[in-house]
């Protein structure tokens, strides 16, 4: 290598990530099939998408740890991503730590090897691992800690060099509930403080709550790349109604293509708005015993926009992921 190269100032650069038509295959299949993706400076950046969907080969191309079969990548302005190693954190899916490292020597080396002087690599590994409820760990070899404990040591590792660019593979796979909702705060931290934040995820809540933006993918393909809220605007607002009356002349204005249960009608809220439908159920003496209009969450879009059987791998919140 030579040596880290002076990249665009981040004072200068719109997208930390950037990818243009990416292209991977093995053989003859297309893990990633023409991918376009760009990530704002100092955002939170979900890639969701299934089991086999493309996005660890997506991530690893991006890092340049793989060179795509076509298209290009820029990271914080650089073609060449491998030259920046210093200013990336990156969480492999594969997790693994020497077991016989203790805790704090464990941050410091994955801090070495991204740059960083080891006697300040321990030195904010204890820091870290402090503010993390670890400190009792620093000095207990790895094997001695608990799966998720030495998650988020690795994961303190990921950072401890201070970079300005994490890029994290299923972060959240094998934390308990508790330790998700800590790295969540993490996130927010780094956020905070400018850094830019590029995840994947199958759990669809981190990703809700988390993100500015997300990109939906399936099959090597990007199916949806935006806000969140414009992810769940893909889907119109769902009316739930309630009457004490099952007929009148106001079931006109009930949508006729509305699920029906007893006296209970489900059905998007109409273009027109819910005004055209109160006035027929009031002036109808229809009796109204309950009515809502919910927005669908990001589980409905992601159903709508890359289908049931890719939804099917995706866990929709935090309690129904396995904890470690
Ligand atoms: N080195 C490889 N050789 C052959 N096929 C591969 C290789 N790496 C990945 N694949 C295939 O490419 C597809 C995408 O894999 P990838 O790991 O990128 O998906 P993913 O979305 O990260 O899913 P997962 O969470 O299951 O890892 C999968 O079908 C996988 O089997």
């Amino acid at each position: 290598m030579n040596g880290v190269s002076d990249p665009v100032s981040p004072n200068h650069l719109s997208y930390a990530v950037e990818g243009h038509g990416l292209v991977k295959r093995f053989g003859d299949f297309h893990a990633v099939d023409g991918i376009d993706i760009a990530v704002p400076v100092g955002s939170i950046y979900g890639i969701l998408g299934p089991n086999g969907a493309g996005k660890t080969t997506l991530l690893r191309m991006l890092l340049g740890i793989i060179d795509p079969d076509g298209g290009h990548r820029r990271l914080l302005g650089e073609a060449q991503p491998l030259k920046l190693a210093r200013a990336i954190g990156y969480l492999p899916e594969e997790r693994g730590l020497y077991p016989a490292m203790k805790a704090v020597e464990a941050i410091a080396f994955m801090g070495a090897l991204r740059g960083l002087p080891l006697r300040e690599g321990r030195r904010r590994g204890r820091a870290l691992l402090e503010d993390h409820g670890l400190g009792e760990a620093a000095d207990k070899p790895v094997r001695a800690l608990s799966k998720g404990m030495a998650q988020t040591v690795q994961l303190l590792g990921t950072i401890v060099h201070a970079p300005r660019l994490i890029v994290l593979d299923e972060p959240f796979s094998g934390l308990d509930a508790i330790n998700q909702g800590k790295l969540e705060a993490l996130i927010r931290r780094q956020a905070a403080d400018g850094v830019t934040i590029l995840f994947s995820t199958h759990v669809i809540a981190h990703a809700e709550r988390l993100c500015e933006r997300i990109a939906i993918v399936a099959g090597g393909r990007i199916r949806f790349e935006g806000s969140v809220g414009a992810a769940r605007d893909r889907l119109r607002p769902q009316v739930r109604l309630e009457t004490r009356r099952s007929d009148g002349p106001w079931r006109a204005a009930v949508p006729a293509d509305a699920l029906v249960e007893g006296n209970v009608w489900s059905f998007p809220l109409p273009l027109d708005g819910i005004e055209p439908l109160l006035k027929a159920l009031v002036d109808g003496d229809a009796g109204i015993e309950s009515l809502s209009i919910e927005r669908p969450g990001l589980h409905d879009a992601f159903v709508a926009i890359a289908g049931a059987e890719a939804a099917r791998d995706m866990v929709p919140a935090i309690d129904e992921e396995d904890g470690a």
